[in-house]
């Protein structure tokens, strides 16, 4: 029986994948699996029992990763899972930016007992009028799962589309339309286009990335879209362009004290994957992976674990180890398997960073000995036998 805990609503199609080997348990510190969206994990216990952390979405910015790699803890994302909810929504930000939809809204709300508000209506209408995206240029920055598919819809809308990404994956370059334009420099997209959309994961390097120096290359009245994170734009950088009206529109997906009254601010509450596809989507990802790890040992879509698959694991018992990357491990952990004559039928070892995975099937059930050997050689973070 494997216990698990859902730190936010997880959708039911995903979680009525876990059989009744699973069972849901009120208490995140006895969990051996995690599910969770947004909730913040940073400065929380982990239980000593906790296997893995399974987000159901793709930012796991609210994640200690190192901190959960070096206790042995696997975190999975869900990528591309809700990238579809968030073009979407990315398209809906540029048209709200561009035709004063929502003033115009609000005025019939607010003249809704006027017995001639359709004659009123088109007296008032000259106040909202606004431009057509057709024509116009957009620049996508990161042409990860999001960015691609909003530059792609982009062009199919008229639009003249430079995308920026000096690590793009093959399998995103693969699926760019041919007809977007390289940005080689942040520079260039900055100097040429009318909205800019970014589509980062909140990192080090990525942080703060939109400030002052940024908005001072870019055009005057541009829009600018962040579905990613409310930390890559400095917040007061942009309240400043606001007002200066420098920048037309600012649209973002992340409420921050103090942005949502500035005039040109167009603010969600965070709702670019809250649709029934794309919480379906994560929520079946994340079960799935959930699953092959605790009954497999089976890393997909890991974000500080390298991926690595052997299997369903049939009549073998399975030993699984998570450890550092240096020389020798597996040299160590087969010397002491054959000291005491276990065979091995296969084996992988993958790594990923600082950190490394050894998954062995083996001919003979293994000892608690063994099992306390394996477990004390240096830079072991955890051991699972899986029978
Ligand atoms: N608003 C929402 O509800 C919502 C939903 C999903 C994701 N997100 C956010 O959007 C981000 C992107 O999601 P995704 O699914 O497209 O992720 P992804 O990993 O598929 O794509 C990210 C892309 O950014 C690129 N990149 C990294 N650093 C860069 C840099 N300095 N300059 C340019 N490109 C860079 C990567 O090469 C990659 O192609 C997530 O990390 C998350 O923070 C928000
Ligand atoms: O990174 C993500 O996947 C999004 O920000 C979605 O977050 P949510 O699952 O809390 O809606």
């Amino acid at each position: 029986m494997f216990t698990y805990h859902c730190l936010n609503p997880i959708a039911e199609v995903g979680l009525s994948r876990f059989s009744s080997d699973y069972a849901h348990i009120d208490e995140p510190e006895k969990a051996e699996a995690i599910l969770v969206r947004s909730a913040s994990l940073h400065g929380k216990e982990f239980g000593e029992h906790l296997l893995s952390i399974a987000r159901a979405g793709a930012g796991v910015n609210n994640i200690p990763l190192d901190e959960c790699a070096s206790k042995g803890i696997v975190v999975f994302n869900t990528p591309g899972a809700n990238a579809n909810g968030v073009k979407e929504l990315v398209i809906a930000g540029m048209l709200l930016a561009s035709r004063d939809i929502i003033g115009g809204v609000d005025w019939v709300h607010d003249h809704e007992e006027d017995g001639n508000i359709a004659g009123a209506a088109e007296k008032a209408k000259a106040a909202f009028a606004g431009r057509e995206i057709e024509g116009k240029k957009l620049g996508v920055i990161g042409l990860g799962a999001i960015g691609v598919l909003v530059a792609n819809a982009a062009t199919h809308l008229g639009m003249d589309v430079y995308g920026y990404d000096p690590y793009v994956s093959v399998d995103s370059a693969w699926r760019l339309s041919r007809s977007i334009h390289h940005a080689t420099t942040l520079d260039e997209l900055y100097k040429e286009c009318d909205y800019i959309s970014v589509h980062v994961p909140a990192l080090e390097s990525t942080i703060g990335m939109i400030d002052k120096n940024a908005i001072s290359l870019m055009k005057k009245d541009v829009v600018v879209l962040n579905f990613s994170r409310d930390t890559l734009v400095n917040g007061e950088d942009m309240v400043d362009a606001l007002v200066a009206g420098k920048v037309k529109h600012y649209v973002t997906d992340f409420p921050i004290p103090g942005i949502a009254g500035v005039k040109g601010a167009i603010v969600i509450p965070h709702l670019g994957a809250s649709t029934e596809e794309s919480e379906d989507n994560c929520a079946k990802m994340a079960v799935k992976q959930t699953i092959d790890y605790l009954e497999n040992g089976n890393i997909k879509n890991s974000v500080n674990y390298p991926d690595c698959d052997m299997g369903r694991r049939g009549e073998h018992v399975r030993i699984a180890l998570l450890h550092e990357n240096i020389p020798n491990m597996l040299g160590r952990f087969t010397k002491i398997l054959g000291d005491h004559c276990i065979n091995i039928a296969d084996l992988a070892n993958k790594s990923k960073g600082g950190y490394a995975y050894t998954l062995m099937d083996v001919d003979s059930d293994i000892s608690e000995e063994v099992i306390d050997q394996l477990r004390s050689v240096e830079c072991v973070k955890k051991i699972r036998v899986l029978r």
